[in-house]
C-alpha cells in the first residue's frame, strides 16, 4: 500500500469509527423507548417514525456508506465530503446530513461524474446545481470493517482510471443464488434511467447482462423516495415471467429498503381479475410444441395464436364486437307487461344509450333493468289493489323473457361467442382486411379455440382479451390502479397486453425492459419497440438502449454475440466490461463419450469453487435424461421446470428457455449440434440466452457435428481442447 493510500485508508477507518458510534448511540436510545402499542393517533405517529428510523439504522450499522464524493457548490464555502449510503443518516445534535441517501439528488453525482477538471452539476429540486468535483471515492465495508478505499477521481492528479477497476471487482465476486443491489456501482447510463421522471413509459432496451431487471427494481426504489408523497408502493407492480423468476429477484428490493411491492406474472394477475373464471392450460405442452426438436414445430410468424390475439388489431376487432354488442343489446321491441301497456322501445333505449352511457356495459344494463322494474312497480300501483297481484305475476313472466333477448354475458361466455362463426359479432366485427387474408391462420385458430374454451380452458394470449372485456362490461376500479407499472422479459410481452396494462396504469407510469436477442417466445410477443411505443402516443414514451453487458467476461460475450450475429442478421450486440476469464471451451465428443464427458466436465466446474453452476439443455426430456445421469453418479442437482416457484441456487439442470433471467457462475451448455440448434434465428436467439447466463466460466458441449452458430476457430476467446 502507498503512503498515500494509506493514509486515505487511515483517515476513513476513524471516519467510520465516528459513524458507527453514532449510528449505535441512536439506535440504542431509539430501542429503549417502549414501542407504543395505544390508540392515540398522535403516539401512534410518532411511534411509527421511530420504527422506520430504527429500521433505517439498523440496516445502516453494518454498512453505513459506500462511496464519498468531495464537492465544491459554486458560490459556497469549501469543499464538503458527501458520504453516500443505502440510507441517509442525520447526526442527532447538528442535524447536518452524516450519510446522504443514494436517490438524494446531490448523490447523483456520484454516478453520473467521470472524471475532468470541468464543473459537474445535478438536478436538484430548486434547479441546476454546480460545483467541481475533488474526490470520488469508493469504500467497501463488510459487516462494519472497512476492506477496501479505491479513489476513482482525484482532482489533485486528475485521474479518473479506476473505475472500471472497481466495478470490475465488484463484478468478479461469485455470485450466490438470489439477484443482488448494485447502488455501489450503478453506472452513469443505468443512473439515467433509474432517475428518469414518473409520468412517462420507459421502454429500455438492453443487451444480456446489461442490468435492465436490477435497474428496474432500483427504479422502485427511486420512485418511491422521490414521489413519496404520490406512490404508494402497494400500488406498484412487477410483471416478470414466472414465480422462479420472481424468487430470484425477490432480494433486491428488501436490501434497498423497499418492502410491499405487488409481484405477479400477467397470468396470474388476470386470472385474479377475471375471478378465477377461467383456467390457463398446462404450460408444459405448449413449451415442448415450440421449443422441441423435429420438423413439427410451427413457424414462429404473425401466424401463431399469440401475435394474432396479442396484437392490436385483434383489440381493436374486439372493441368493433363491443360497438356491436352495445349496439344491438337491447331488444328491438318494446316491454309489454301485459295487454294493453308498453314500455316504448325508444325508452328503453334512450336509457341505455343516452342517460346511461358513462357506464360500463353490465352495470349499464343493470341500471336499465332496475329502472325498467321501477317504471313496473309505478305501473302496478296505478291498478286497482285486487288487480295487482296477478299482474305483477305476468310482468315478471314477461320481463324475464324480455330480459332473455339482452343476454347477460360474462367476459368469457361473451368471448367465446366470439369465436361462432355464426355469432353475430364474429360476422359483423371481423374487419374486411382479416377475412381478405391479413390474418391467415384465423379460421383454423378459432376452430382451436372453440376445443378449449369448451373444456372452460384459455391460453396465456386469451388473457388480455378477456381482461380488456371485464373492462368494458364492469370498468375498472381505483384500488385496481396502479401507480407503477414494471414489466421484466417485455419482448414476450404482446401489444395487447400492454395497451391493456397502460389502461390499469396512471399517466404511462412504467418502466418497461426487455431484449429483442432473447426474444425466444416469439409466438407472442413483439419484434420491435415501436409495436409498444406507438401505443402510447406522442410524448408519453421515451426509449433507451443498454449496450454494456456486467455479467459476463469479455470471452463468453464474444463467444455469445458471434452465436448471435450468424442467426440474427443485424443484431444489437453486446459491449463487455473489461473483464477477462478464461477462454469458452467448446468440446466435442463422440457420441459414446457423451456422458463421461459431462461428468467430467461437472465435476472439474463444481470443484473449482464456483457456488453456482448451471447445465443448459435443450429441451425438458433431455433435462430429465441429464438429471438421472448425475443421480446415478451421486451429484446432487434441482432440475427446474416450468411453473415451479423456488429457485435452489447451487447446482441446476435447466432447459434453455427456462434459463432467462438467471444467471450462474460457471455454465455448461449440452448438445451444441446441428440438430439441437440450426443457423435460424430462434435457434440462435435460444443458444444466446444459454451462453449468457454464464457470468465466469462458460463451456459447451457438442457430439456429432458442431451447431453452425459456434466460434470454434479464434483461439483469443474459444478453447476447443479437451480439458486434460
Ligand atoms: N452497475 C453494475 N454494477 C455491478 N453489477 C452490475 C451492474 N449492472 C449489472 N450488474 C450485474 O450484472 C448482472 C446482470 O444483471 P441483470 O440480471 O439485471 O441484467 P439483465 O439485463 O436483466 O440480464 P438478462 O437480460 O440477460 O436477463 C447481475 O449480476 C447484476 O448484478
Amino acid at each position: 500500500m502507498d503512503e498515500k493510500t494509506q493514509s486515505a485508508y487511515q483517515e476513513e477507518q476513524q471516519r467510520l469509527e465516528a459513524a458507527k458510534k453514532e449510528i449505535d448511540r441512536q439506535l440504542e436510545r431509539l430501542r429503549k423507548v417502549p414501542v407504543y402499542h395505544g390508540t392515540d393517533l398522535t403516539e401512534q405517529a410518532l411511534e411509527s417514525v421511530r420504527e422506520s428510523s430504527r429500521r433505517s439504522l439498523g440496516r445502516a450499522q453494518a454498512e453505513p456508506y459506500f462511496g464519498r464524493l468531495d464537492f465544491h457548490e459554486t458560490g459556497q464555502g469549501e469543499p464538503a465530503a458527501l458520504y453516500i449510503g443505502k440510507v441517509g443518516v442525520e447526526e442527532e445534535k447538528t442535524g447536518k446530513l452524516m450519510v446522504i441517501d443514494w436517490r438524494a439528488p446531490v448523490a447523483s453525482l456520484f454516478y453520473s461524474f467521470s472524471g475532468g477538471r470541468d464543473a459537474a452539476a445535478y438536478e436538484s429540486p430548486e434547479g441546476l446545481i454546480e460545483g467541481l468535483v475533488y474526490l470520488k471515492r469508493n469504500l467497501v465495508i463488510r459487516e462494519r470493517i472497512l476492506q477496501r478505499v479505491v479513489d476513482t477521481y482525484d482532482r489533485e492528479t486528475d485521474t479518473a482510471s479506476a473505475g472500471d477497476e472497481f466495478l470490475v471487482y465488484r463484478l468478479g465476486e461469485n455470485k450466490d443464488n438470489k439477484l443482488r443491489d448494485i447502488v455501489s456501482t450503478i453506472q452513469a447510463e443505468q443512473d439515467r434511467i433509474i432517475r428518469s421522471a414518473r409520468n412517462t413509459a420507459l421502454i429500455i432496451q438492453g443487451v444480456a447482462g446489461s442490468g435492465k431487471t436490477t435497474v428496474a427494481l432500483h427504479r422502485l426504489a427511486y420512485l418511491l423516495y422521490q414521489y413519496r408523497e404520490n406512490v404508494r408502493a402497494e400500488r406498484m407492480i412487477i410483471f416478470a415471467p414466472n414465480a422462479m423468476f420472481l424468487d430470484y429477484i425477490s432480494q433486491v428490493l428488501p436490501e434497498l429498503g423497499v418492502g410491499n411491492i405487488q409481484q405477479s406474472t400477467f397470468g396470474e394477475w388476470a386470472l385474479d381479475l377475471l375471478g378465477h373464471e377461467v383456467q390457463l392450460e398446462e404450460p408444459a405442452g405448449r413449451l415442448e410444441q415450440w421449443f422441441g426438436l423435429g420438423p413439427d414445430r410451427p413457424a414462429m410468424d404473425d401466424r401463431a395464436p399469440g401475435r394474432i390475439k396479442g396484437s392490436d388489431a385483434f383489440r381493436l376487432w374486439l372493441d368493433r364486437c363491443l360497438a356491436v354488442y352495445e349496439q344491438g343489446c337491447v331488444p328491438e321491441a318494446g316491454f309489454a307487461p301485459w295487454e294493453g301497456l308498453v314500455l316504448p322501445a325508444r325508452k328503453v333505449h334512450e336509457w341505455y344509450h343516452v342517460e346511461n352511457k358513462h357506464y360500463p356495459l353490465l352495470k349499464r344494463r343493470e341500471r336499465v333493468v332496475a329502472r325498467i322494474k321501477r317504471w313496473l312497480e309505478m305501473e302496478v300501483d296505478k291498478r286497482l289493489p285486487h288487480e295487482r297481484k296477478e299482474l305483477k305475476k305476468k310482468a315478471s313472466q314477461k320481463l324475464r323473457t324480455y330480459l332473455a333477448g339482452w343476454p347477460e354475458y360474462t367476459p368469457f361466455t361473451f368471448y367465446k361467442e366470439l369465436f361462432q362463426q355464426e355469432s353475430p359479432f364474429f360476422l359483423a366485427g371481423v374487419p374486411q382486411d382479416l377475412s381478405a387474408g391479413g390474418w391467415p391462420g384465423i379460421a383454423g385458430l378459432a376452430e382451436e379455440s372453440r376445443k378449449l374454451f369448451r373444456r372452460k380452458k384459455v391460453q396465456p394470449e386469451d388473457l388480455a382479451p378477456l381482461v380488456h372485456l371485464h373492462a368494458a362490461f364492469y370498468g375498472i376500479t381505483g384500488d385496481r390502479l396502479f401507480d407503477h407499472t414494471v414489466l421484466d422479459e417485455a419482448q414476450d410481452f404482446s401489444p395487447f397486453q400492454v395497451a391493456l396494462l397502460d389502461r390499469f396504469t396512471k399517466n404511462h407510469s412504467f418502466t418497461i425492459l426487455g431484449d429483442l436477442s432473447q426474444g425466444i417466445h416469439a409466438y407472442q410477443g413483439i419484434s420491435a419497440w415501436e409495436e409498444f411505443s406507438r401505443l402510447f402516443g406522442e410524448g408519453h414514451a421515451a426509449y433507451f438502449q443498454l449496450e454494456r453487458s456486467y455479467r459476463s467476461t469479455m470471452e463468453i460475450i464474444h463467444f455469445a454475440n458471434v452465436v448471435l450475429s450468424r442467426g440474427v442478421a443485424g443484431s444489437l450486440l453486446a459491449v463487455p466490461v473489461f473483464r477477462s476469464g478464461s477462454p469458452v471451451r467448446v468440446i466435442g465428443t463422440p457420441k459414446g463419450d457423451r456422458e463421461e464427458t459431462i461428468l467430467g466436465a461437472v465435476r472439474r466446474l463444481t470443484g473449482s469453487g464456483y457456488q453456482t453452476v448451471a447445465l443448459i439443455g435443450r429441451t425438458e426430456k433431455e433435462c430429465a435424461g441429464l438429471e438421472k445421469l448425475l443421480d446415478r453418479e451421486g451429484i446432487a442437482a434441482n432440475r427446474i421446470v416450468a411453473g415451479q416457484s423456488r429457485y435452489g441456487g447451487g447446482m441446476s439442470i435447466v432447459p434453455a428457455y427456462l434459463a432467462k433471467g438467471l444467471e450462474f457462475d460457471a455454465v455448461l451448455v449440452l448438445d451444441a449440434d446441428e440438430t439441437h440448434y440450426s443457423a435460424t434465428a430462434p435457434d440462435a436467439k435460444l443458444l444466446y440466452v444459454a451462453c449468457t447466463r454464464a457470468l465466469h466460466e462458460l463451456w459447451v458441449l457438442y457430439t456429432g457435428n458442431p451447431s453452425p452458430l459456434l466460434e470454434t476457430e479464434d483461439p483469443e476467446f474459444v478453447s476447443t481442447e479437451q480439458p486434460g
